[in-house]
């Protein structure tokens, strides 16, 4: 048989039928809803007369538009009636058509949807997983296929458990070696987009390997394939071994018995044979990976912490010229500024991307060796748990004591300051520190300022109050 690679197999054990132009019917494992995408299918659905073709296959949360605090205020603590509207309307909606789990508002195990899959086991190897959301990406940590889809798939999906796709190109980017003390998979995966680029992945499902890919917790996996869609592939994916397994085992989701063990054996074989073909390969040095961060308004904009903003004088480009003038206008910076020199006014420590123990650990650990409180420059420091159990675990560690006796704000599990979809937002003109995945204009909220850094990396700034090189701290 032809070496296949982790993509192949996993496209091939999902694939019902296929056209003669390539488009093929794919098989959907796991379906995860949250309450922006999914009103309107419901709503398909309902005018349709259908119903769910496979509740079971259905974990629904509310995480966008929940708000961080006030929640003794319940529903009434959304102030916008669009957010409120979404937030009640999933509710009924599970309610009408079912559900394998749903963790509403406030409830215990309630979080950002890309969470809340992986920790209660309803994301498992070897699946095809989906979500009205384009950092379903995410999921790929687990060997499985997993992508974003827009709201009219979620319908089809809902309604037939299937999805027409179109099998992406196969790519590799290899990172070997070790990083440097205090670096962690944030700063490999914003070193991977300033290398290939928000199109890079373009038409690529992108299988992240290399030892230094291995060497990452399943935490640190997520959070690189998190951001494989900034990097332009609607999936990431990482090849099952030992630390999947042993993280996954014992979740509410994951097989017990006898089905555990015939899973293992399949899960085993998720990997890229060797010798398996790669229309495209990229190689990173791990060893040569700096403390990343992002100084415009696009992920690949992103440098180390000891360059400097670039010069659009230096630039002869005129295309690239105007996109760096541009993004310099709108984030208030000189060209050539030192990186470590700006200053944020915010620190958001949160996101998909970075709010699962670890990243609450690593940036613990950073407050508390410098020790004493966030700087007097910063307006606010929050801390977003990425789920209800991250927090009570977080909690049961001391972790929210060592954030609040610094300053930081200790919040509620939710999408939060990573979009401008609830109360969490920038005004006008602040600077954040953000461990979140997208720095485009407005994101944070109207004329905010985001540069995209690791979890260590913004506790840092918030405690000095502008960048620093984390290395000289860990
Ligand atoms: C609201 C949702 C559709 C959106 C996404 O698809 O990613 C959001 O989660 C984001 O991060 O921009
Ligand atoms: S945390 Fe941010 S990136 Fe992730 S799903 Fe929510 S809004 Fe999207």
């Amino acid at each position: 048989m032809t070496a296949r690679t982790l993509y192949d197999k996993l496209w091939d054990e999902h694939v019902v039928h296929t056209e003669e132009d390539g488009t093929a019917v794919l098989y959907i494992d796991r379906h995860l809803v949250h309450e922006v995408t999914s009103p309107q299918a419901f709503e398909g659905l309902r005018e349709a007369g259908r119903t769910l073709w496979r509740t079971s296959s259905v974990v629904a949360t509310a995480d966008h538009n929940t708000p961080t605090d006030g929640w003794e205020l319940g529903l009434d603590g959304i102030r916008d009636p669009i957010s409120k509207e979404q937030v009640v309307t999933l509710d009924a909606n599970i309610k009408a058509f079912g559900s394998a789990a749903y963790f509403p508002f406030m409830s215990q195990r309630q979080g950002i949807v890309h969470v809340v899959g992986p920790e209660n086991g309803a994301t498992l190897p070897g699946m095809t997983v989906v979500c009205g959301d384009s950092h379903t990406s995410t999921h790929g940590a687990f060997g499985a296929l997993a992508h974003g889809i827009g709201t009219s798939e979620v319908e089809h999906v809902l309604a037939t458990q299937t999805l027409l796709a179109k099998k992406a190109k196969n790519m590799l980017v290899r990172v070997d070696g070790e990083l440097a003390r205090g670096l962690t998979a944030k700063d490999i995966v914003l070193a991977i987009i300033g290398r290939i680029g928000t199109a890079g992945g373009t038409g690529y499902t992108i299988e992240f390997g290399g030892s230094a890919i291995r060497a990452l917790s399943m935490e640190g996996r997520m959070t690189v394939c998190n951001m494989a869609i900034e990097a332009g592939a609607r999936a990431g994916l990482v090849a099952v071994d030992d630390k999947t397994i042993d993280y996954v085992q014992g979740r509410p989701f994951a097989p017990q018995g006898v089905e555990w063990d015939l899973a293992v054996a399949h899960w085993r074989t998720l990997h890229s044979d060797a010798g398996a073909h790669f229309d495209k390969v990229v190689e990173l040095d791990a060893a040569q990976i700096k403390p990343q961060v992002t100084w415009g308004t696009s992920p690949e904009m992103v440098l180390a912490i000891d360059e400097r903003v670039p010069d659009p004088d230096k630039e002869k480009d005129s295309v690239k010229r105007a996109a760096i003038e541009r993004a310099l206008t709108y984030m208030g910076l000189e060209p050539n500024k030192a990186i470590d020199d700006i200053r944020v006014d915010k620190v958001f420590i949160g996101s998909c991307t970075n709010s699962r123990i670890e990243d609450m650990r690593e940036a613990a650990a950073v407050v508390q060796r410098v020790g004493g409180r966030i700087a007097a420059n910063i307006r606010q420091a929050l801390v977003v748990p990425g789920s209800g159990l991250v927090k009570a675990q977080a909690e049961a560690e001391g972790l929210d004591k060592v954030f609040i006796a610094a300053g930081f704000e200790w919040r509620q599990p939710g999408c939060s300051m990573c979009l401008a979809m609830n109360a969490d937002r920038l005004e006008p003109g602040e600077r954040c520190a953000s461990t979140s995945n997208r720095n485009f204009e407005g994101r944070q909220g109207n004329g905010g300022r985001t540069h995209l850094v690791s979890p260590a990396m913004a506790a840092a700034a918030a405690m000095a109050g502008h960048f620093v090189d984390i290395r000289r701290i860990a």
